[in-house]
């Protein structure tokens, strides 16, 4: 493996030119593109490269290609342990490296429950030996998920897996002095609430969005109201008690609203959006193709416009995937028997582009902070750059992917890393393809291809 990499001409953040040479897991060298000042750093980076490798730099043509910082995913699923048939740590790593990402969260709800240090110890050494990406477990919240005792929040957290972020995802802490305890605990070693904001009352039974096209189908509606009532109270307990609380894949107007009012009031909430809810809408599930099951359920059109508007103006801090893989006998079945959930992790970028960037909502600055940046301070992640000031510098971890934003693709559930096929964008033609990813320096794709 050759130890030092030259990129050429690529933009850092969209901004100007630069070479940048890559040794020893940092940014060894920056220089404007092309010719002779480039000869001598890659000559001293060479020489100061560790292996004593005689191969020559890996020289990466960067030509109109933007370099991002390695993406964050707060929020992937990677069904391991237990639903190793829908993915496992080794495929749901590759189909992160090759979508951008070089930190991934693993939620909890696998099976055994990632709710102990030893569950969370495991998840976290599978994903060092795929070595595709960093792999983060988020431990459960309670027990087994059943929302009545706390799990070992201060085990995990001491664990060799360095637990940041707890949620019960899939499910939600509805219990508000379970949720009032888990925000107390997690204040002591610097940890965060995920809560999955989902008042499970209102929702008993629910199919699809509550509203009209629900009421069309004949299908029992989850209301916006479940998410919004669990969002407005678990504010006000992480205001009460000084605490951090995130709020998984935000997904109404009203959310959007609460959340602006609860950082207006300076207490620690952040949150995140999907790709899925920037784009599609409850008009899908007209089809009854189960592809479009997910919970919390596609939307209304003007929530999708708040919640774009809200992620523009940083009241929802980052994107997160939600990436959801389900075996077929789970998926392909009929709408009601079919499991909640979407791929994600191969498209986020693309969906991004097409949603946020397209439209003029943000920059490639901007989207650098809401898909790495910002996920990364939300999640403790310390070994990316921590903001722009940081990255592709001198110094800087050569942790960062480079994509092609003039470049597009038709998605084709076959073509994904996944082990699952339930991407909802199958025949979409999406925007943006990631060429390359470096982790500290190592190449995790190149070529668009895993390493
Ligand atoms: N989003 C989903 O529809 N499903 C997720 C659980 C979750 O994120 O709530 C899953 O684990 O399948
Ligand atoms: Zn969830």
């Amino acid at each position: 493996m050759t130890s030092v990499i030259v990129l050429r001409d690529v933009r850092p953040l969209g901004g100007d030119p630069r070479d940048l040479v890559l040794a020893q897991g940092v940014v060894a060298a920056v220089a404007p593109p092309g010719g002779g000042e480039l000869t001598g750093v890659v000559a001293d980076a060479a020489e100061g490269a560790a292996s004593g490798t005689r191969r020559g730099p890996l020289v990466v043509d960067g030509r109109d290609l933007i370099a991002l910082p390695g993406l964050v995913d707060l929020h992937t699923h990677l069904r391991e342990p237990g639903r190793e048939d829908a993915e496992t740590v080794e495929s749901g790593t590759r189909a992160a490296a090759l979508g951008g990402y070089t930190t991934v969260f693993a939620m909890a709800n696998t099976d055994p429950v990632a709710d102990t240090a030893g569950v969370v110890e495991q998840v976290w050494r599978l994903g060092q030996d795929a070595g595709h990406c960093d792999v983060r477990p988020v431990g459960a919240v309670t027990r087994g998920l059943a929302g009545t005792q706390l799990a070992e929040l201060g085990a995990m957290a001491s664990s060799a897996a360095a637990v940041r972020v707890f949620s019960d995802d899939g499910h939600c802490v509805s219990d508000a002095l379970l949720m009032r305890r888990a925000l107390e605990y997690v204040k002591a070693f610097g940890g965060v609430v995920a809560q999955h904001a989902e008042e499970p009352r209102l929702t008993a039974g629910a199919q699809m969005n509550e509203g009209a096209t629900a009421a069309r189908l004949g299908l029992p509606g989850w209301p916006a109201v479940a998410e919004e009532a669990i969002i407005a109270r678990d504010a006000l307990l992480a205001g009460h008690v000084g605490s951090r609380l995130h709020i998984c894949h935000v997904s109404t107007a009203g959310s959007v609203d609460i959340i602006r009012w609860a950082k207006a009031k300076g207490w620690q909430v952040t949150a995140e959006v999907t790709p899925h809810h920037l784009l599609l809408t409850e008009e899908l599930v007209t089809s009854y193709d189960p592809v479009f099951k997910v919970n919390p359920p596609l939307r209304t059109k003007a929530d999708t416009e708040a919640l774009r508007a809200g992620l523009a103006d940083g009241t929802i801090d980052c994107v997160a995937t939600d990436h959801a893989p389900h075996a077929s006998e789970d998926k392909e079945t009929e709408w009601a028997a079919a499991r909640p959930g979407m791929l994600g992790l191969e498209t986020a970028l693309s969906v991004v582009i097409q949603t946020m960037v397209a439209t003029g909502h943000l920059d490639w600055a901007d989207v650098a902070e809401r898909m790495a940046f910002a996920p990364a301070r939300i999640g403790g992640v310390t070994d990316t750059a921590p903001d722009p000031a940081g990255f592709a510098q001198v110094g800087a971890p050569a942790t960062l992917t480079l994509l092609d934003p003039q470049a597009s693709r038709v998605i084709d559930p076959h073509a994904l890393a996944s082990r699952s096929g339930n991407t909802p964008y199958r025949g979409r033609n999406l925007p943006g393809l990631i060429r390359a990813t470096f982790l500290r320096g190592r190449p995790t794709v190149l070529d668009g291809k895993i390493v």
